[in-house]
């Protein structure tokens, strides 16, 4: 099943990062190690400000540590690449595209060839359920569907390491548990390496092999909880008693991060 390699795929080694913030130090994270392996699945969740999209940033290639390292495939890290696709809560598209065009864009930047750009949209546009607005622009589609772009967008590269930042943030309950049902689909299949922000536990748990806690700022790794419910899980996953448990273990560790910050 996905996710079982033991080989390390990105390795964050002793991560700090700190902000100038006009003339004050503002430090985002301070000595984060984690090892992400192959085609695991990592959620991480803490405390609003704790520092989940510095790091999902640094990983990705947009910003860089002040100390430390990120190695992908024991390689450091030394700006964006094709093997890492990139989904934000907002959906980035390019407005003056079609949803097909937007799909296509990285295909045509990769210098595929059109039959097979055409072939691989097409394809891509099926798995998230949106063929019929192949020619429809974004300002046409509602949030869910958005998302389903730019979630068939990151996709369609064929990436080794997705990393989504609160993808399903701004959506409505039942789009969001469809989309994470087709991105559990889509990651059995393809088999990726995942890793994967967001605020909700109960998204964290249904998704991962492991959910990743993060501390108050400066953000370091609080502790890391595996999640040992068999694949596939489903609505009646989030009623067991393994579920709630880890829900309420989990819960209970970010609301101390969440006072710690307040304090
Ligand atoms: N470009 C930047 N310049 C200055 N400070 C920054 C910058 N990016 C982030 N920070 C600061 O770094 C800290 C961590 O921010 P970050 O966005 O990584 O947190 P987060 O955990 O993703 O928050 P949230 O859950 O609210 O999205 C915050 O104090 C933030 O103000």
């Amino acid at each position: 099943m996905a996710g079982d390699s033991c080989t390390v795929k990105v390795k964050i080694d002793h991560v700090k990062k700190v902000f100038n913030v006009r003339g004050n130090e503002v430090v985002a994270l301070n000595g984060v190690d984690l090892e992400i392996k192959e085609n695991e699945f990592v959620c991480v969740v803490g405390p609003s400000g704790c520092g989940k999209s510095t790091l999902l940033n640094i990983i990705a290639g947009l910003d860089v540590p002040s100390s430390g390292n990120v190695l992908l495939d024991g390689n450091p890290i030394d700006g964006p690449g094709t093997e890492r696709g990139v989904v934000f809560q907002q959906y980035a598209l390019f407005p003056w595209l079609t949803v097909e065009k937007n799909i296509a864009f990285g295909l045509k930047l990769r210098g595929m060839k059109r039959e097979d750009v055409q072939k691989e949209t097409a394809k891509y546009l099926d798995i998230v359920g949106l063929s019929s607005f192949a020619k429809s622009y974004p300002k046409e589609l509602s949030g869910g569907m958005k998302q389903r772009v730019a979630i068939a967008r990151a996709y369609a590269v064929n990436p080794e390491v997705l990393l989504m930042d609160e993808p399903f943030g701004a959506l409505d309950a039942q789009t969001r548990t469809q989309l994470q049902s087709e991105l559990l689909q889509t990651w059995e299949r393809e088999q990726k390496t995942c890793f994967f922000i967001t605020h909700d536990v109960e998204e964290a748990i249904i998704l991962a092999q492991r959910v990743v806690i993060m501390s108050a700022r400066p953000g370091r790794i609080k502790e890391i909880v595996e999640v040992n419910i068999p694949y596939p899980r489903t609505q009646e996953t989030k009623m067991s008693q393994e579920f709630l448990e880890l829900k309420n273990y989990i819960w209970g560790q970010v609301y101390e991060e969440y006072l710690a910050v307040r304090k």
